[in-house]
């Protein structure tokens, strides 16, 4: 802030308080000058203070009077541009007429700016341009240096914690209403770690709720039992964003014995032990393959393997209708991922977001853009898990070499793979059938996906239970059950051979595989797609 004349200061949304605020005190610390502030929805030009209490307050500036006749975004240039002594501006609502890619864009604006850059350079006169998920026109970019607020760290928040909780208790203290904390101070760092994702004003928004929502004739207690709470009220905060927080499978997946592999032998690099000695985080995993082969089974059971949360993000459901909407959600669950880390960020069905088909407005070009800086930036440990049934239709540039740490194709199981996911299909039900049933079975469902697997165990169970049988499936109820169920890879033979066959050629040019001589290709479900 010292040196820039111009900033241009990426928020996200309820967090632009916090913003002004830190510019606020920042702007008294460090230039000595007053804090302005000004978009098109305030009635003038207001000043910034920084309340005894620590909060902010706004005053408006009685010398602006702007004629109504004249434009208000040019009429606060000039403002600034004659304003007499030092001053920091900062302007909400001027990004839709300096972004590029924006239907508002008005050249005459941006010309107006890149005066403006000129004329205050040698004055104590400083803008900063607050909005969200800008990209700001080619002829700005090097006038205005980029500054983007990261969400808070668990340190951040145990701070706004005690401080905001003590806010609280005095608020509480006034109206002769009991207010206790009973939180020792590892259930605070949990408390802290729960909302991790979400910003310091929804925490206090959070916190406000839970404050009224406690309040009985004993007073409010604000203890361990919140922490669940806030774990919920950002799920569902999340949730309106498109980003989901995955529950811990509860089922564990059978076969997929390479990829299994794989994992254990970097889950350690996740503990706070590596994480210190800054080792160097795996990126992630991109696993493609044929519907219900159980590439989303997988990504989750990622998530128990590695002990770390999950965050699904399912980027078609993100794509806005608003210029900037989408890449600003999807820019938005990255930085969540951020703040969440170490955890398991899980893409779902990328090509049908990323494959830019019949995308004419280089939405997903940019969101795939986003995503791969993300990949190559992030060293806080998001592990990315891509999943998708069509690889062909994937960017060249999310599947080469060295973006995710391992491209593996998700086949359709094996025979012994069969055999371990009726067991544990039919164990979900308490169902033990003796292994000699189940291989011959398995000897039978040779195009059978997992999922379909799972229906036939399911059949099964409920044919038992419907002749009074329950628990006790047969080899005739499986039999019986087998033959109603058509696999799709016979139903559309054409279209799960094509993604096979795509496989086995991209395995053909990999080296990946020659890297691991002991591992047994026959049985490898998971090979390497480049
Ligand atoms: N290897 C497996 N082990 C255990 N269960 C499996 C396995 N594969 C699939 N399943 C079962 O099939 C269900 C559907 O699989 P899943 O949704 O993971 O397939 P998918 O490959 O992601 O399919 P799609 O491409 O259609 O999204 C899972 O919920 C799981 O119960």
């Amino acid at each position: 802030m010292e040196r820039s004349i111009l900033i241009h200061f990426d928020s996200i949304a309820p967090e632009e308080a916090t913003i002004i605020q830190w510019l606020t005190s920042q702007a008294q610390e460090k230039l000595s000058c007053p804090t302005y502030f000004w978009n098109l929805g305030v009635s003038g030009l207001e000043q910034c203070q920084i309340a005894s209490d620590g909060g902010l307050v706004f005053k408006p500036v009685s010398e602006y009077k702007r004629p109504p006749q004249v434009d208000p975004l040019l009429y606060i240039f000039e403002y600034i541009n004659n304003f007499s002594g030092s001053g920091v501006f900062i302007l909400g609502d001027v990004h839709p007429f300096i972004a590029k890619n924006s239907p508002q864009l008005s050249w005459e604006i941006v010309t107006r700016v890149k005066n403006l850059y000129h004329r205050l350079k040698p004055t104590d006169k400083r803008i900063i341009f607050l909005g969200q998920n800008i990209q700001l026109h080619e002829s700005l970019v090097r006038l205005i240096p980029f500054a983007e607020v990261p969400l808070p760290t668990v340190e951040q928040i145990q701070e706004h914690l005690d401080s905001y909780l003590e806010y609280l208790g005095e608020s509480a203290q006034e109206q002769k209403v009991k207010f206790t904390v009973s939180l020792s101070a590892s259930e605070k760092e949990s408390l802290a770690r729960a909302a991790l994702g979400i910003t310091l004003e929804e925490i206090s928004d959070f916190l406000r709720l839970t404050v009224k929502e406690r309040l009985s004739s004993n007073g409010i207690t604000i203890d361990a039992t919140v922490t669940p709470l806030v774990v919920e009220y950002k799920t569902r905060l999340l949730s309106q964003m498109g980003i989901e927080l995955g529950k811990p499978a509860t089922v564990p997946f059978g076969g997929l014995d390479l990829l299994r592999e794989w994992l254990n032998r970097r889950r350690r690099l996740f503990t706070q032990e590596a994480r210190s000695l800054h080792l160097p985080q795996p990126k992630g995993v991109l696993l493609a393959g044929p519907p219900g082969t159980g590439k989303s089974h997988s990504a989750k059971n990622i998530a128990n393997i590695l002990n770390l949360p999950l965050l699904q993000l399912d980027i078609s459901s993100m794509l806005g209708s608003l210029v900037g909407e989408s890449e600003g959600n999807v820019r938005r669950a990255l930085k969540t991922a951020q703040a969440i880390a170490p955890c398991v960020l899980w893409l779902d069905e990328i090509e049908k977001a990323l494959s830019g088909q019949g995308d004419t407005s280089g939405v997903s070009q940019r969101i795939l853009g986003n995503i791969l800086t993300f990949m190559s930036e992030c060293e806080s440990g998001v592990f990315v898990v891509a999943t998708c049934n069509d690889p062909s239709a994937l960017p060249s540039e999310l599947k080469r070499k060295g973006r995710f740490d391992e491209n593996f194709f998700v086949d359709l199981p094996t025979e012994p793979e069969r055999v371990q996911i009726l067991r544990i299909h039919l164990q979900r039900f308490g169902i033990t059938v003796e292994d000699e049933y189940l291989e011959a079975i398995a000897a039978n469902t040779a195009k059978f996906s997992g999922a379909e697997l799972e229906t036939l165990a399911a059949e099964a169970a409920l044919l038992a239970f419907d002749e009074g049988r329950p628990q006790q499936v047969s080899l005739g109820d499986l039999e019986a059950c087998r033959q109603t169920i058509t696999p799709l890879a016979v139903q559309d033979a054409a279209a799960v051979e094509r993604m096979r066959d795509w496989a086995k050629t991209a395995r053909a040019a990999s080296s990946a595989i020659a890297d691991k001589p002991t591992q047994s290709l026959k049985t490898a479900r998971f090979r390497n797609l480049n």
